[in-house]
């Protein structure tokens, strides 16, 4: 049985945009994984619930984002219900055990991930790999979970191997950073609507 290389990339995506797919591109390349999973959360627990979109069509718009026959998106954590990292790949890792995986996120969460459920086993389970992000990167490289973990620290020239080296390993890409940010579509999306609203219903709307 050969082993699949597998980078999971849990996240809101609320919705997908062009950074998901371009760190999963760069995590494709340059771990040299067979897949990424996109594993489409169904509450992030420490974001409010009353702007998120419904699960399924956030699933949705991530298919049409995806765009990538190695990028999968998936509805795992529905599936499994958990909602916290640490329980899903508990579940998770033995339902495939011909599998090597690889947790992905960008750099704003490596700032945050001390707040996550049982976050430190979540270092001990599955290797991490960090893309940076425009105005998080550097900070958070001296921050609480990078300080905590600080010797198990992985080059980037070590990147091929790093699916397979026993955790806690984790690498930081030092990649030229994407601006996509679902914070920044939804904010762009809203305006849009208060000026399509603002005008007045005797006045033809010019779209
Ligand atoms: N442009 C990007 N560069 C690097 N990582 C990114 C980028 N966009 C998203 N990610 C990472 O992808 C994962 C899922 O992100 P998420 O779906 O929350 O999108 P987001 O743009 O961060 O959303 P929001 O702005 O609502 O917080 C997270 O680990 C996040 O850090
Ligand atoms: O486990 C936790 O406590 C936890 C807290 C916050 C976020 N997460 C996970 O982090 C991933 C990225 O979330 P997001 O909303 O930043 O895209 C996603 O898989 C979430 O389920 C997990």
């Amino acid at each position: 049985m050969s082993t699949r290389r597998i980078g999971l990339l849990g996240g809101s995506f609320n919705p997908a945009h062009e950074g998901h797919r371009y760190i999963s591109l760069l995590a494709l390349k340059r771990l040299c994984l067979h897949e990424v999973w996109w594993m489409v959360s169904p509450q992030n627990p420490l974001k409010p619930r009353d702007d998120m979109a419904p699960f399924a069509d956030r699933i949705a718009a991530a298919r049409r984002s995806a765009g990538h026959p190695r990028i999968r998106v998936t509805a795992i954590e529905k599936a499994l219900g958990t909602v916290y990292t640490a329980d899903t790949l508990r579940a998770l890792l033995p339902r495939f055990p011909d599998c090597r995986f690889v947790w992905l996120m960008g750099a704003d969460n490596l700032g945050q991930i001390w707040e996550w459920k049982d976050w430190q086993r979540i270092f001990t389970l599955v290797p991490i790999a960090i893309f940076a992000r425009p105005s998080y990167s550097y900070d958070v490289l001296s921050g609480k979970a990078a300080m905590r973990f600080a010797a198990d620290r992985v080059w980037e020239s070590r990147a091929r191997n790093l699916v397979h080296m026993d955790p806690p390993a984790w690498m930081f890409f030092h990649t030229r950073p994407h601006q996509g940010s679902a914070t920044r579509i939804r904010a762009y999306r809203a305006a849009a609507n208060k000026q399509f609203l603002a005008i007045p219903a005797d006045e033809p709307a010019n779209i």
